[in-house]
């Protein structure tokens, strides 16, 4: 993703008539890096169909080459990995671009970590805000060591050089926030550790790293101590199998199409394979608690994950108290969720969202500047927001271009809230959807957006 300005691609989404068809949502974002990485590092071929090609996805398949593995795209959607091994990772020659991809460099840097390699990270505008501390202090115990190349020396803030130890030191770490990004960091680091490495999940989030890891091979275990807490083991020195992988539909993706479908009057959109994981699926059961037609037909698995067909159909949403324990399962549909309530009969109250505040923007705060802009009655509180919503009514829509701060995820759910305003939702800048869907404008447009 370009850091520079002036190529900024503002766009107005305006006021639509009922979306109507079926679409099929490109694969799960998670799903797609974990099979590269994970086929990087198997002996053998690992194919890989339904691939996400976005940009973020792409960052990894770049910096799994530049480790020595060979990464190519087959045919749409279609990619073949040939990995090198455990263990055989190369020392890359340049610096290893994230762009905007938090799950590529905190996973990648657990895989780093424990190989006797040094990489240097770098990021967009965005990414280099974010907080790399969270992984820095489990794998710094683990052995490895970082460096802040230009902020201030002992900045947890990307670029970062990594210094990976070999042979790393096993760990049992409890995880002091939710995240699937540091669990997968660290388990991704035990691979290559002598011993047994232990993630201990107080609040359990997405679960894609263990059933793939287990799928590629790798003696990992979970269970549940006294305290419920999911206690993941994983035995390092591992020898991955080459697998094949059909990614399922990206549930995040679906979502803006889900909410889109609930609020434009007289909509009907079957959106087909949608991944319906429970620890990603908390998005569907809040909808249809504020009264969304949301039906599952064809249930089924795809490449181990659970998936459906949903149809969505427009429906009169009230507001509701979102119970925080959901967050994890719906961790980046806030956004598109802040819609929906914005055009929900009643007041939605969200808490419990302190993660949000660290995602490629402060998805807290810029929602609710972007909504008040557009109209809504928002407030917005230290762990969520209170928002009142018009019962149906159209926002009234945006004077000026909202600010997007490069999070694809702020740009997508307002063109969904200006598909229901009176002037249309104009947003600063939409190349940033590419890192997740780059089919999003197009998708809309086949709809009758
Ligand atoms: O592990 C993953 O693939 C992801 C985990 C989540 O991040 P956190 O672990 O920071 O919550 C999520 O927001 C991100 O989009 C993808
Ligand atoms: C938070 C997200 O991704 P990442 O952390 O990988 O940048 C997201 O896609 O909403």
């Amino acid at each position: 993703m370009s850091h520079d300005t002036t190529s900024m691609r503002p766009h107005r989404f305006r006021p639509a008539g009922a979306l109507k068809g079926r679409i099929r949502v490109p694969g799960d974002k998670s799903i797609s890096h974990r099979s590269i990485m994970l086929g990087a590092l198997a002996v053998g071929e690992t194919r890989v169909t339904g691939l996400l090609e976005g940009e973020d996805v792409l960052a990894t398949a770049a910096a799994m080459r530049a480790m020595g593995a060979q990464v190519e795209r087959t045919g749409d959607g279609a990619w073949s990995v040939h990995g090198v091994g455990v263990g055989a990772l190369l020392q890359p020659q340049g610096p290893l671009d994230m762009g905007n991809s938090g799950t590529s460099t905190r996973l990648l840097m657990g895989l780093v970590a424990s190989h006797p390699i040094t990489a240097t990270f770098v990021g967009d505008a965005s990414l280099s805000k974010r907080p790399m501390g969270r992984v820095i202090d489990p794998l710094s115990t683990m052995g490895a060591s970082f460096e802040a190349t230009v902020s201030p020396k002992g900045s947890q803030t990307l670029p970062l050089i990594l210094k990976g130890a070999y042979p790393a030191v096993p760990i049992r770490y409890r995880l002091p926030m939710a995240s699937a990004q540091v669990k997968s960091a660290i388990l991704l680091a035990g691979l290559n550790t002598p011993g047994i490495t232990t993630v201990v999940e107080p609040i359990p989030t997405r679960d894609h790293s263990e059933r793939m890891l287990r799928g590629f091979g790798a003696d990992l275990s979970v269970e549940t101590d006294a305290d419920g807490a999911r206690v993941i083991s994983i035995r390092g020195e591992a020898e991955l199998k080459p697998q094949t992988i059909e990614v399922p539909g990206d549930p995040s993706s679906a979502a803006f199409f889900i909410v889109a479908a609930l609020v434009v009057p007289g909509s009907e959109v079957l959106i087909e394979n949608v991944g319906l994981n429970p620890t990603r699926a908390g998005i569907v059961e809040v909808l249809r608690q504020m009264g969304g037609s949301i039906e599952e037909l064809n249930p089924r698995e795809v490449g181990g994950e659970p998936v459906a067909d949903l149809l969505v159909r427009h429906s009169a949403l009230k507001g509701i108290a979102i119970d925080p324990s959901i967050v994890p399962s719906m961790v980046d549909e806030f956004p598109a969720l802040f819609v929906a309530a914005a055009l929900a009969d009643g007041v939605t109250t969200t808490t419990g969202l302190e993660e949000l505040r660290v995602k490629e923007s402060d998805r807290i705060s810029v929602m609710a500047a972007a909504l008040c802009a557009a109209g809504a009655t928002v407030i917005e509180q230290e762990d969520g927001l209170v928002i009142t919503g018009t019962g149906g009514e159209p926002l009234a829509g945006t004077a000026g271009a909202i600010a997007t701060h490069l999070d694809h995820r702020i740009a997508m759910s307002m063109a969904v809230a200006g598909l229901v305003s009176r002037t249309g939702v104009e947003v600063d800048d939409v190349r940033p959807i590419a890192t997740s869907f780059p089919t999003f404008q197009s998708m809309l447009e086949g709809l009758g957006a």
